[in-house]
């Protein structure tokens, strides 16, 4: 299709393609909008098919120009559509090849002669075809209805039009047109959640743009000024967000239209605030406008994004592709550690540069990103170097530095280092496995490490520029990087270095790695926020587990890649993290640019693992706990739910009927807990439990499941916190004091709320039920064939210690990592476990141990206790679940019937999904459901 205009009334031609047998069935022809205008002008356009309706042939196309736009949008129609009486199937950005020459190319009375005309159909080419001859070979045809008054005309809108049909004009179909268009959708993304588009010979591309096509149908829909308009008027009408309106929504098939160019300020005009008004607007016309340019402006730079994501991804290596192991690099990369390093190149060389590398845990990211950061460096050593690299998207601040050819200039403030090093940020427990994994991986001639920690840091930018690998740790990172909460707000943060000491911030790296990214799930929080502000050309995140919670995650990611416009927390939430289809289809887009996941399961192409691992298997026993610990169980339970209801009454009075919707999280955690949503009394008001209330009584039963010890020690404000919940000072001392036993040391027994229990059922000399079965477990695998180790895990120091002194009595030798240990220690302990005879088990609390132990020494790991957050859970079996392990692994987890650990294990379930849909890049279902029901079953 051309911009191809009439020579009487100048307008842009329609381009008809003909569909009937007969003598231009397949040829096509411009014809002028006016119907009674005679220009008709032949074209050898081929015929084509549909993007939505793909077994029909296209007849009818248009091109409009939305007014003070420079990106036309082609409208299209398919027979069926026609024959169903539809203005349009959709519409897809079209670019003019030629912007500046658009001459009417032939004269219409030249035009005019080569078909025969029908004085009463005098712009219809095809009404000369014989109306009677069926056609034979084109299946769609023979749904077609006789089209013979049908017309097109002008609407009362310049670009609209609409057909009249036995004299009427219809009025615009809106709702059946998004009703087909979304489920043409709804088949597409049906198609694209189960096949694998990696085995597709265009790797899905087709399907991609297809859908891309009509998610934009669809906006084109949903951004009817007209529309936008009478949301804004009417105050009783919710202001619908910007593209997920309902297939109810009244429809107007009307390109987005921007308002006047004069108008267009402000970076997204995101900040309505900023707008003027435009002059001479009717009653509600400013709102109107100013959202109708803001969405329209969302709504172009989301596209535009999405579409250039698109189109990179045309460059990115095949799955097969590989690289060579980089000169230097002494164990030689596995080969999925070199087809990572394919991919971690093509990303160097992409918008923005880096990603995010979410491999399995244990299957050798370090190594990978050392071989990256290898291969750079010998690329620039034989100044084979891309100089060409686009830096577009680098630091904000980094930019400044930049000159038009992409060369990175010295920065102007002479307190400002350009480094060719790689500054990594990791967990304090993991910079001396850093190090080690360097020295132990490359030549020692070949990168100079410092490791920027400690008392004794050198503190002097110029001299940390030198280097090729600065480590370093989130805490002391958030220590120096001085942020501000309004950071947390906003993206890809271009903040003033001036008058900043931290000499990691003065320094504008070649690449920043952050390593356990998930450390910066949240956004707000000062490490994230300090991240941000690193100034890097290429930045990296590198986790196993880059969904833990939500989408959130994955936002933080995101807005540390400075991944523009999504670093935008509100464009974030309106167009991604919306819960809609086209929010999951582009978090789907992202995932597949950005994010590189292989899983331990996974096979290749030829149908063998991806890494060979021994077997891995899971072993859930389930307990029955024994009466004394039942009773006092059901003693907790009875208080627990009891706060719960209280808790519940305290919300209902702040929604309008939160308690009383089914979709109310509150209301569904009630059901989890079998108890009926209460209604509201005076009595109820009075007792008001906090949050954190209903937390430490959830975790005091999970308590109960392990060790009845477990309940005389105060809660510790630490194991809260391992909930994911930061607490203030006065939740602390709320926790501290309702957690509360009243244990008498002269009575022998133990009282709780009226009911008694021996003492010694408390004493953690007993063995509970959990601690038997894991003696018994172990007891097995001692006896078991070869030397086998174990590695236990919870989320307790306590239950630790308690698990140490049976451990001790049974004879069994162990050593434990908690977060008192430090990195020094924790790695001596790991090399006498991995290398020497014993110690035979090893003690892992659940946050300290979770991240960067290799312990393959181990071969059976037991997780005592339930975390809700199953990525927790995964963290730790990956311990011992890694490349480098030679034994079959088991995984033990022990669950206690009837109780709230086989709600846990549902509720990990369900986010185990969430997190799947994402990284499969599959994430059109995702919902925003499943961390509030955690959220709010553990009270947080
Ligand atoms: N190519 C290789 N050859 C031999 N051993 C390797 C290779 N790559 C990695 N390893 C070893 O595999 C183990 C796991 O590697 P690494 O710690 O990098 O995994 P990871 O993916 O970073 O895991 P996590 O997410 O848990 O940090 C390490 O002991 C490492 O030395």
């Amino acid at each position: 299709m051309e911009v191809v205009k009439c020579p009487e009334h100048g307008t842009v031609c329609f381009l008809k393609t003909g569909v009937r047998d007969g003598p231009n069935k397949g040829k096509s022809f411009y014809v002028c909008r006016s119907n009674a205008c005679r220009f008709v002008l032949p074209t050898d356009t081929p015929v084509s098919h549909c993007l939505l309706h793909e077994e029909f042939v296209v007849e009818l196309q248009g091109l409009f120009l939305p007014q003070g736009k420079k990106e036309w949008r082609l409208f299209f129609r398919c027979t069926r559509s026609k024959a169903e009486g539809k203005h349009w199937c959709g519409n897809v950005p079209w670019q003019d090849p030629n912007p500046k020459e658009h001459p009417v190319t032939s004269k219409p009375s030249q035009a005019s002669k080569l078909l025969p005309q029908s004085p009463s159909q005098p712009r219809n080419p095809f009404k000369m075809l014989d109306n009677n001859r069926k056609a034979a070979s084109w299946k769609q045809l023979e749904e077609q209805k006789p089209e013979s008054n049908c017309r097109m005309e002008k609407d009362t809108s310049p670009d609209l039009v609409t057909e009249r049909h036995s004299g009427d004009i219809r009025d615009s179909d809106g709702t059946a047109q998004r009703a087909n268009l979304t489920t043409q959708l709804r088949q597409k993304k049906g198609t694209l959640a189960a096949v694998n588009i990696q085995a597709l010979p265009d790797k899905g591309e087709k399907l991609l743009k297809q859908i891309q096509a009509l998610e934009d149908a669809l906006s084109a829909l949903a951004l009817s000024p007209e529309q936008e308009t009478k949301e804004k008027c009417s105050p009783q009408e919710p202001q619908l967000s910007n593209f997920t309106k309902t297939a109810a929504d009244p429809l107007h098939l009307v390109p987005p239209q921007p308002p006047p160019s004069h108008e267009l300020v402000g970076s997204l005009g995101l900040k309505a605030g900023r707008q003027r008004t435009p002059e001479g607007s009717s009653q509600c016309s400013g709102a109107a406008y100013k959202n109708q340019h803001r969405l329209h402006n969302v709504w172009q730079i989301t596209s535009e994004a999405i579409d250039e994501l698109h189109r990179s991804l045309k460059s990115c290596p095949g799955e097969t592709a590989v690289a060579e192991d980089p000169a230097g690099l002494k164990i030689p990369l596995l080969l999925h550690q070199k087809q990572a390093l394919a991919w971690l190149l093509w990303r160097e060389s992409q918008k923005p540069q880096g990603g995010i590398l979410a491999d399995d845990m244990g299957l050798g990211k370090t190594l990978t990103m050392i071989a990256l950061i290898l291969t750079q460096k010998n690329r620039e050593r034989s100044k084979e170097k891309d100089q060409s690299m686009p830096v577009t998207w680098l630091s904000k601040d980094a930019e400044q530095h930049t000159a038009p050819g992409n060369v990175l200039l010295p920065p102007q403030d002479s307190s400002i280092f350009t480094s060719n090093g790689t500054l990594i940020v990791c967990p304090a427990s993991l910079i001396h496995h850093w190090k080690k994994e360097i020295e132990k991986g490359v030549n020692s001639s070949r990168l100079r490490i410092y490791l920027y920690h400690g008392p004794n840091r050198s503190r002097q930018a110029k001299v940390l520029s030198t280097y090729d690998v600065v480590i370093t740790t989130y805490s002391l990172l958030a220590k120096e990087i001085p942020t501000t909460k309004q950071e947390g707000e906003v993206p890809g943060a271009n903040l003033s270095v001036e008058g900043i000491s931290a000499p990691l911030l003065r320094i504008v790296w070649a690449r920043v790695i952050l390593d356990e990214a998930h450390n910066v799930k949240n956004p707000q929080v000062q490490t994230s926020i300090a991240v941000c502000r690193l100034q890097a050309q290429a930045r990296w995140a590198v986790t196993g587990t880059p969904i833990q919670n939500n989408l959130l995650d994955m936002y933080s990611l995101i807005k540390f890649l400075r991944c523009c416009p999504f670093d935008e927390f509100s464009l974030w939430k309106s167009q991604v993290d919306n819960g809609s289809l086209k929010g999951g289809e582009r978090l789907s887009i992202l995932t597949r640019s950005l994010l590189l996941r292989r899983t331990k399961d996974q096979l290749d192409s030829t149908g063998k693992p991806l890494v060979p691992l021994p077997q891995r298997t899971f072993q859930l026993h389930r307990l029955k706990l024994s009466e004394d610990e039942q009773a006092v169980y059901h003693v907790f339970l009875a208080r627990s739910r009891s706060a719960f209801q209280s808790y519940l009454k305290r919300h209902e009075g702040r929604g309008s009927h939160p308690g009383r919707s089914p979709d109310n999280p509150f209301s569904r955690v009630a059901q989890e807990f079998g108890s009926s949503v209460p209604q509201r009394s005076a009595a109820a008001d009075s007792q008001r439990p906090s949050t954190v209330h209903v937390l430490s009584q959830l975790l005091r039963l999970r308590q109960c499941c392990c060790h009845l010890s477990l309940l005389k020690s105060a809660l510790e404000p630490g194991e809260l916190e391992s909930e994911g919940v930061a607490l203030s000072l006065e939740e602390q001392l709320s926790a501290l004091s309702l957690s509360r036993v009243d244990v008498s040391e002269l009575s022998p027994t133990v009282c709780l709320n009226g009911s008694c229990f021996k003492v010694e059922l408390f004493d953690n000399t007993r063995r509970s039920t959990k601690v038997s079965s894991l003696l018994a477990e172990l007891e097995a695998i001692r006896k078991g064939p070869g030397s086998q180790k174990s590695v236990i895990v919870s989320q307790w120091t306590s239950m630790l210690q308690v698990v140490a002194l049976h451990l001790k009595k049974h004879g069994l030798t162990y050593a434990t990592i908690d977060g008192s240990v430090n990195p020094k220690q924790r790695m001596d302990l790991v090399e006498a476990f991995n290398c020497s005879r014993e110690p035979q088990v090893m003690l892992i609390s659940l946050l300290a141990g979770g991240v960067g132990l290799n312990l393959t020494g181990g071969n059976h790991l037991f997780l005592l206790d339930m975390h809700w957050n199953p990525s927790l859970e995964d963290q730790a079996c990956d311990r011992i679940y890694r490349v480098g392990q030679k034994k079959d692994v088991v995984v033990h987890r022990f669950v206690c019937e009837g109780t709230v650990e086989e709600k846990i294990l549902q509720l990990q379930e369900k986010k185990k999904d969430l997190a799947k849909q994402v990284l499969s890049g599959s994430g059109g279902s995702v919902t925003k459901l499943t961390l509030a029901d955690l959220k709010v079953l553990f009270g947080i």
